[in-house]
């Protein structure tokens, strides 16, 4: 009931809100009318026994008063039902850009690692264009009980009995709004199954996953997919329909009843001589007019109340968005709203841990660890190990579970996060393939800059992505993706070039976070963008780059190496350092390096040099295990599968 309050006064809030005039007019004048409405059987009635009473006078007046009101309450009607319309489009639109900011606007996004969250917001989702009809349906309720009430006050006045009608239609009401109840815990039971739905369509109709999904002929185990999760959805809310339908179909047996009684009750007053037959015709009218107001209103209970239950889901997305719904952590320290990032400084994780949602064991931590100002770092660990939610905590995107993380002596905790991401700077393992024109696509990366064009392309030169926009048919104009009929579609590495670009939107970042920047180049422009990002401070000189990669020719390069394991830091130091301990890092290296050079030399795949192909200076060279490095480990054999040739030089295929 207190969900219903609130969503109520949501809704009222939000109509006034997006049109004030409009919302003042349907709000009142429209349950007003139908108030007045039932004056039209006043006319009757009053016609009815001129007529019979042979009193011209008042015949009139009743034919006056029920064709002044029919025409009154149509007129109205047409007018109010018209600017209901317009109104419940703008309350849907409000919605739309509220739902809009709930998503994104959070500090973190812990919320979308919440299957809680994901639940609430498939179903608010999918159920979105409902917010304007949740008004229209709240309108129409008001409509309906103001008719009702109109009709019952000049009922009672016939018959002091009949006013007790109401209380006959209280079990249907609450056999509506079980009902209803029951269908919406349905849904919401049935909302991980819509998800999977959902997953399992886009599977089959997204132009990405098409290849694959022809290749391996998946298209019939698709659609069973989808028929098994409809079905597991959509079995129990028509169950909970049915059943909800019997304790309807009982409350209206019980209210006809009454209703029966009632004009049995006016028929014998009338016949007794006590009632007019002006007074018959009312009631008999004003009856039909109870019962489709009834009708409506069994109706629009359950529409109402479907209505109301999907604001209320909105209203616990506002609650994730305040940070106190679901498993994600709350931000516990308020942010002192003038509190800023030092210019530059050491970024320390002291005790840093972060378990998801759902989830007993920690992904990360706790992790100590210090990154100097100025300092390049590598992070390298197996898959799963728990880089990208490294990355992600050190972004400020996820809120650690607990300990803390300070920037030249700062809790990022206490820290607008507004402030701390202008700071950053990041290109993502699954970077955003951002479907809008070229310029805009980077220029995001520093939203001032976006009209700018110099500043995109001076971002384009530096992280060597201009060769992408330059053979594009209108350059920095040329709208890209292929949902648009004009729009270009670039190939896996041009897109991340052009992520890479975004990165170097911002001028002077405090933190560069580049999460396998690298996975879809090709070896040439990745060697270009280890120049640029990890050599001659290519981020700034006091910025501090955290890389993570599985390539080790672009980890050797970074000052700094961590090695995560199960989400624990199990080794830290420079390539010569980790190379000199033969752990894990060690490890790691030289399988690295035994699979190029198994690659290079295998007599099948022909080599760079038997291609003519000039190796590229600083990657393919440098996959070699320098010689001198691995000696460094001296005695242990199975770490120097390389041999002692760089690979552009192994005898393979030669
Ligand atoms: N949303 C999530 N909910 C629950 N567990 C998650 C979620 N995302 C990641 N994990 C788990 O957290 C652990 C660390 O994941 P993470 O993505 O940080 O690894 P990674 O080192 O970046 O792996 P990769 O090299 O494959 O990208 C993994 O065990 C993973 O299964």
């Amino acid at each position: 009931m207190r969900d219903s309050l609130a969503a109520v006064r949501l809704l009222i809030g939000t109509a006034v809100k997006a049109d004030p005039r409009r919302a003042l007019v349907v709000l009142t004048l429209s349950p007003l009318l139908n108030v007045v409405a039932a004056l039209q059987a006043v006319g009757l009635q009053w016609m009815v026994d001129g007529a019979s009473g042979h009193d011209s006078t008042e015949a009139v007046r009743g034919g006056l008063l029920l064709l002044g009101v029919t025409v009154l309450v149509h007129q109205a009607a047409a007018i109010t039902t018209d600017l209901r319309l317009v109104l419940q489009h703008r309350v849907g639109l409000e919605f739309d850009r509220r739902l809009m900011t709930l998503c994104s606007a959070p500090p973190h996004i812990g919320h979308y690692q919440d299957p809680e969250f994901l639940d609430t917001a498939e179903v608010v989702r999918q159920r979105r264009g409902e917010f304007g009809t949740a008004l229209a349906a709240l309108v129409e309720n008001a409509n309906l009980v103001a008719r009702f009430l109109g009709a019952l006050a000049l009922l009672a006045g016939t018959h002091p009995l009949l006013a007790l009608l109401p209380l006959t239609i209280a079990p249907l009401a609450a056999a509506n709004r079980w009902q209803a109840r029951l269908v919406a815990g349905a849904e919401r039971a049935g909302a991980e199954a819509d998800r999977r739905r959902r997953a399992v369509f886009s599977l089959a109709t997204d132009p990405a996953p098409a290849r694959e999904v022809r290749l391996y002929r998946l298209a019939g185990e698709l659609s069973a997919r989808h028929r098994a999760a409809f079905l597991a959805a959509s079995g129990p809310r028509e169950a909970a329909r049915a059943k909800g339908a019997l304790a309807v179909a009982a409350g209206w047996l019980l209210f006809a009843g009454a209703l029966i009684g009632g004009l049995w009750l006016i028929s014998r007053s009338v016949v007794e001589g006590t009632g007019s037959a002006g007074q018959a015709v009312l009631v008999l009218l004003l009856s039909t007019r109870l019962v489709g107001a009834t009708t409506g209103l069994g109706w629009l209970i359950g529409w109402l109340r479907r209505s109301l239950d999907t604001v209320a889901l909105y209203l616990r997305l506002v609650e994730y968005g305040r940070g106190s719904g679901g498993g994600v952590r709350p931000v516990t320290t308020a942010p002192a709203p003038d509190a800023a990032a030092p210019p530059h400084g050491d970024l320390v994780l002291e005790g840093v841990s972060f378990t998801y949602p759902g989830r007993t064991e920690p992904a990360l931590g706790p992790v100590d660890l210090r990154l100097p100002a100025g300092a390049t770092v590598a992070v390298v660990g197996d898959n799963g190990a728990g880089k990208s939610t490294l990355i992600a905590l050190l972004a400020g995107l996820l809120p650690v579970s607990a300990g803390r993380i300070t920037f030249g002596g700062e809790d990022l905790a206490a820290m607008p996060p507004q402030v701390w991401s202008a700071r950053i700077t990041a290109c993502f393992q699954d970077f955003c393939r951002f479907e809008l024109l070229a310029r805009e696509a980077v220029g995001v990366g520093e939203p001032g800059a976006l009209e700018d064009p110099a500043a995109v392309w001076a971002a384009l030169e530096s992280a060597g992505a201009a060769d992408v926009v330059a053979a594009l048919s209108s350059g920095l104009e040329t709208q890209l993706g292929r949902t648009f009929p004009d729009g270009t579609d670039l190939s896996a590495g041009q897109w991340q070039k052009l992520a890479l670009a975004r990165a170097r939107m911002r001028k002077r970042p405090a933190l560069v976070l580049l999460d396998e920047p690298a996975a879809s180049l090709d070896p040439g422009s990745e060697a270009e963008l280890l120049s640029r990002y990890l050599r001659a401070g290519g981020t700034g000189p006091a910025a501090v780059t955290v890389i993570v990669s599985h390539r080790f020719t672009t980890v050797r390069e970074a000052g700094l190496i961590v090695v995560l394991d199960g989400g624990r830091i199990t080794e830290q130091g420079t390539h010569t350092d980790l190379l000199a301990r033969g752990g894990r890092y060690a490890d790691m290296y030289a399988l690295h390096a035994a699979a190029y050079t198994s690659a290079a030399t295998t007599p099948a795949a022909p080599s760079a040099a038997q291609n003519g192909r000039q190796l590229t200076p600083g990657v393919d060279a440098e996959l070699a295990v320098d010689p001198g490095e691995m000696a460094l480990d001296g005695t242990d054999g199975h770490r120097e599968p390389v041999g002692d040739r760089p690979v552009g030089q192994s005898s393979g295929g030669q």
